[in-house]
């Protein structure tokens, strides 16, 4: 694929410009955005933004609101309450409803929504009318890697060169943003971390800011600068990859992210003692806390352990290739996993030495 390839911007008309609501600087700001089918309230009082030229993922289980915030922004549904604007420019609001067509959105959609009796080319040229400058086209199908391809079918593309049509194809129009629900989820395992990748250069190489739906965690992390967090309608948590996976706002979004042991723990003037070791807390901390710790912040070995290493019988092991899972048992009975490099292997029998070696979270008792 050819990443360099950039695209053209045209200059804004006098039409183009409208009056500005909120700050230019973000590609997309949501305020309060609420939505209820029925009795059921589907996305409650989200506050959610999109700095310019910035991937953004919205992530949380199914039936979380994910989609229906992304059909609010795309303009399909009309909040009940709460503003969305677009490039400062207000998009839907108490007195504001403008169509999808005139927001400057390209969506991507899971199952791709490509025109099966239309070329490629014709499928990537759609959003710019009946006589589509065939250089634009071209330009398009050369920044997505697919030049040469542009007189086949979709059905002779694999699913990650259609993804990347309907990418191209939401890229036409020039968007301020690109809306992105669950845009993986029918590639097979490789060529989805494959495809990620592509698409996030893509995005980068195009310049465009976008809000990626997903309910995989590894997607969400891999792609975006930040990820909010969504459960019940509500953002959990917004922050950068790492802000969310190492420092979790709360336990839900601490297991929900990935792997996460619960010590209970005692906290006084900026410690934390726990059965495994004593660590470093907020001094605003007392009492009873809750520390989570994930399993690739404990450290095992034979010998050679650090002072204060606790001792552990290794009861099970999941072997990864790559990494393995060893479940441990302290002594006094309390049960933890830690991550570690496929090599050496442990086995259940073998009595160890754990002890923290990296981040872990403190909060009060859940
Ligand atoms: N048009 C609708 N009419 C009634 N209920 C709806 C409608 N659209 C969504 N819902 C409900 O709103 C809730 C949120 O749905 P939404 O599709 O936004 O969730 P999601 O997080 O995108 O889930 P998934 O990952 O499974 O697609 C769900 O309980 C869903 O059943």
């Amino acid at each position: 694929m050819r990443s360099a390839v950039r695209l053209r911007r045209p200059a804004p008309s006098v039409s183009d410009a409208a009056p500005l609501d909120a700050p230019p600087c973000h590609a997309i700001a949501c305020l309060g955005v609420t939505k209820r089918f029925d009795a059921h309230q589907a996305v409650d009082g989200v506050d959610l933004d999109v700095g310019s030229g910035e991937i953004v993922a919205l992530l949380g289980p199914s039936g979380c609101g994910k989609t229906t915030m992304l059909r609010m922004i795309a303009g399909f549904e009309q909040p009940d309450a709460g503003t969305i604007a677009i490039s400062g420019r207000t998009v839907a609001g108490p007195t504001q409803a403008v169509s999808p067509e005139a927001r400057r959105v390209g969506m991507v959609f899971q199952d791709y929504a490509l025109f099966p009796h239309l070329d490629v080319a014709a499928n990537v040229g759609y959003p710019l009318g009946r006589r589509p400058d065939p250089a634009r086209v071209r330009e398009l199908l050369e920044l997505v890697g697919l030049d040469g391809l542009g007189a086949r079918r979709p059905h002779e593309l694999s699913g990650g060169q259609q993804q990347r049509v309907a990418l191209a194809r939401a890229l036409a129009n020039h968007p301020s943003v690109v809306l992105l629900d669950e845009p993986f989820s029918n590639l097979d395992a490789a060529l989805r971390t494959e495809v990620r990748g592509e698409v996030r250069r893509l995005l980068r190489d195009a310049g465009v800011s976008a809000l990626l739906v997903t309910h995989d965690q590894d997607e969400a992390l891999s792609v975006a600068d930040r990820v909010a967090v969504m459960r019940d309608g509500r953002i959990e948590q917004v922050g950068t990859p790492e802000e969310v996976y190492a420092a979790p706002a709360g336990h839900w979004v601490a297991s929900f992210l990935g792997e996460v042991d619960v010590l209970p723990g005692v906290a006084d003037a900026g410690r934390v003692t726990t059965v495994v070791a004593v660590l470093p807390a907020s001094p605003r901390l007392h009492g009873d806390v809750d520390v989570l710790v994930r399993p690739e912040s404990v450290r095992i070995e034979a010998t050679g352990a650090p002072a204060g290493a606790c001792d552990a019988l290794v009861v099970e092991r999941e072997y990864f290739g790559h990494d393995q899972l060893v479940l441990l048992e302290l002594d006094g009975g309390t049960r933890l996993r830690s991550r570690r490099p496929g090599f050496p292997a442990w086995h259940p029998g073998d009595r160890v030495k754990a002890w923290v070696d990296g981040p872990v979270t403190v909060l009060p008792r859940a």
